[in-house]
């Protein structure tokens, strides 16, 4: 049960890492379960991520990724266990509220004000980190320095000859690239993205992969993906959920070679990705 994790955390220990106190983790799950009336679907699952670290969440559908992500991000409360962000316990928290710590979950792409544009939507989110929620129309005129950080974003996103146009009118990856932007704007230190490829062609893929290896430098990622081509692309390490629980947190060689997590799940698909290759 969450061995990957556990082993993790032993091996800092060897290596005399702290990981007493709040620990040198991003985020913690310790034991953590969830049920929806009789059923459990999350069973115990263990993670400790790293801060700056990148990791993709795998495994069969119905595994209890989504609901992993909703339990991180406040979404939902868990049965039992404790979550951890920077050491602080949020697992009792409202979603605002973690967000707030610093962690962010990037969704399709609803958080775009649709109207405005590119510039505008990343300047909101820059005002709204800085504390100017609730007055800052009167801060819009002479802000040169909120100005360059948005246009500094804008080139990090790849989006800065797109800056007038409204958001309504991109398309479906620079849509997604301007969320990345919002996200990052909004002072975010973990982010968690669903499926962030998904309805991607393959060079909008493997271009978007680029991005968000550059944007989140220095920042830890969590993301739940289903394209084994974007996780191996994408990840420092891969946590394979199965049945609710953690069977192997590890690099993705590692992953690769772990004869449990062939069983259980990564042989078949990658069998499968092989096949859809061979027939491509
Ligand atoms: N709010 C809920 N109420 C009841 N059951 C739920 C709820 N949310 C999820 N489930 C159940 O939890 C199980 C795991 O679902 P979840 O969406 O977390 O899996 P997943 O690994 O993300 O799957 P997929 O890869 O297919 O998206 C499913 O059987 C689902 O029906």
């Amino acid at each position: 049960m969450g061995q990957g994790a556990g082993r993790d955390r032993e091996r800092d220990q060897a290596e005399g890492i702290a990981v007493s106190g709040p620990g040198p983790y991003a985020l913690e799950l310790k034991s953590v379960r969830k049920s929806f009336g009789k059923s459990e679907i999350i069973r115990g699952a263990d993670l400790a991520v790293k801060p700056g670290e990148r990791v993709a969440i795998i495994g069969p559908n119905g595994a209890g990724k989504s609901t992993l992500f909703n339990l991180v991000s406040g979404r939902f409360a868990p049965t039992s266990g404790e979550i951890r962000l920077f050491g602080e316990r949020v697992d009792q928290l409202p979603p605002y509220q973690i967000n707030r710590r610093g962690l962010s979950r990037s969704f399709q792409v609803s958080n775009l004000f649709t109207r405005l544009s590119v510039f505008e939507n990343i300047r909101c989110a820059l005002l709204w980190s800085m504390g100017h929620r609730y007055a800052f129309w009167k801060f819009l005129a002479g802000m040169d320095d909120v100005n360059d950080r948005v246009e500094e974003l804008l080139v990090q996103i790849h989006l800065d000859k797109k800056r007038d146009v409204p958001a309504m009118n991109l398309t479906y990856a620079e849509a997604r690239a301007l969320e990345i932007g919002i996200t990052i704007a909004g002072g975010a230190k973990v982010i968690l993205l669903d499926e962030p490829t998904a309805g991607m062609s393959k060079s909008e893929t493997r271009r978007f992969i680029q991005l968000i290896r550059q944007v989140t430098e220095g920042r830890t990622l969590l993301t739940v993906e289903h394209d084994m081509g974007v996780v191996f692309g994408l990840a420092d390490k891969i946590a394979v959920l199965v049945y609710g629980e953690v069977i192997a947190f590890d690099t993705p060689e590692a992953v690769r070679a772990n004869a449990r997590v062939q069983e259980a799940y990564l042989g078949s698909v990658l069998a499968e990705s092989h096949a859809a290759g061979a027939h491509a």
